[in-house]
């Protein structure tokens, strides 16, 4: 039988989120300062590296595996990756969470490795807007890739959208109505302190789950669906639409419980919750014992137990958490 990877908290973990960088095409107000520094490459986990640790996730009994970053389309070779990763055995879903703006050229290469799903994050459908959001990003690129990923016959795509409060709230029922044009997904989160960011304060940009939902049912009853995915949206349906709406709401709707997911870093940091600084640096294990899989696969199970219950963010605009977005692959 296959090992299976149980945390103290009896939570079975069978989802990986993997940070293929730290670069990024976008700035994004709540994830990057706007002067960034990134990584030296030698710190960055190599291609193999990446793929050895995708290897011993699935041998330890994962199913579910995201490209995440940074931004996963930004990396060099990211196809030979998703193909690699994507003729795993044992994987049912494998799948990137992305700024969208790339898939014009990547969207085919990505479906043809075997990914099926896409999150594409989208803030805003006003193009100036979108600018200041993101500080240096182009609305029709991301518009366009969320057409070739459609075209590239991927199943499921859902949006992201993360709401500030007088920055972009104006336009959920705009993004809602987009969403159902397009017959995509849609969720709404809410900001999370992590990273020092400059551009606002979050204390006064925090906009709730509850408070988005209410401003949907001004147009859309919804109807709440017990529809999963291993994530940690909540979903609603609407009457007259295919498409799904998701709240991802760590504030006021905390969903630690049931959590089934670690991280690994840019670094190749096993991070083994976003809220918290328990970690295990399993680089070094790969660079001390290169190509030993059992070495690497005690070093995650040896990890588990550092698991944490649940993290301990607060909406006052303190930051807990010093490391920003983009290590870590949200
Ligand atoms: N606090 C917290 N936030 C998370 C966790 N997993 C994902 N998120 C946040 O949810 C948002 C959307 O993440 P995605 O990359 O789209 O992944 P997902 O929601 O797990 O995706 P699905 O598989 O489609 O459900 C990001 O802002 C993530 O930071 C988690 O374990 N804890
Ligand atoms: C860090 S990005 C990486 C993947 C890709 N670059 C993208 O933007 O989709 C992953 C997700 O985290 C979200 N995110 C970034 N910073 C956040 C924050 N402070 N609070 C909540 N979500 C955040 C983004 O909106 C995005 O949906
Ligand atoms: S949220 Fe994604 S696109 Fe925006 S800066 Fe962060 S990594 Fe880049
Ligand atoms: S904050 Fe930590 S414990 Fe809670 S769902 Fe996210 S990773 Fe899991």
């Amino acid at each position: 039988m296959t090992e299976q990877l149980i945390d103290n908290f009896g939570r079975r973990i069978s989802y990986v989120r993997i940070s293929v960088t730290d670069r990024c095409d976008f700035r994004c107000v709540y994830c990057m300062s706007e002067e960034m520094t990134f990584l030296p490459r030698a710190q960055v986990l190599t291609l193999e590296e990446l793929a050895m640790v995708a290897r011993a996730f699935t041998e330890l009994g994962v199913e579910k595996i995201r490209l995440t970053g940074g931004e996963p389309l930004v990396r060099r070779d990211i196809n030979q990756l998703v193909d690699e990763i994507g003729s795993m055995p044992g994987l049912t879903d494998f799948t990137m969470t992305t700024n969208g703006a790339s898939l014009r050229k990547h969207a085919k290469q990505l479906y043809a490795g075997g990914m099926r799903r896409l999150n594409i994050s989208l803030d805003s459908l006003d193009p100036e807007r979108f600018k200041q959001l993101t500080r240096t990003g182009d609305l029709d690129k991301v518009i366009d890739g969320i057409h070739a990923a459609k075209e590239a016959g991927f199943e499921r795509i859902k949006l992201n959208a993360v709401i500030l409060k007088g920055r972009n709230d104006d336009e959920v029922l705009d993004l809602v109505d987009f969403a159902r044009r397009e017959g995509i997904d849609i969720s709404f989160i809410e900001e999370m302190p992590l990273g020092d960011v400059s551009d606002h304060s979050r204390a006064e940009t925090f906009y709730s789950s509850d408070d988005v939902q209410a401003l949907i049912e001004t147009r859309y009853p919804l109807i709440a669906t017990p529809e999963t995915t291993p994530g940690p949206s909540r979903y609603f349906r609407m009457a007259d639409s295919n498409s799904r709406i998701g709240f991802i709401s760590p504030h006021s709707h905390n969903f630690c419980d049931t959590c089934n997911r670690v991280r690994v870093t840019v670094e190749g940091r096993l991070l083994l919750c976003l809220g918290n600084e328990h970690s295990v640096d399993l680089r070094a294990v790969l660079r001390r014992h290169p190509g030993n899989m059992q070495a690497l696969k005690d070093a995650i199970i040896n990890a588990l137990p550092l698991k944490p219950e649940r993290h301990h963010f607060t909406t006052d605009g303190d930051v807990q958490v010093v490391r920003f977005m983009n290590m870590t692959g949200g």
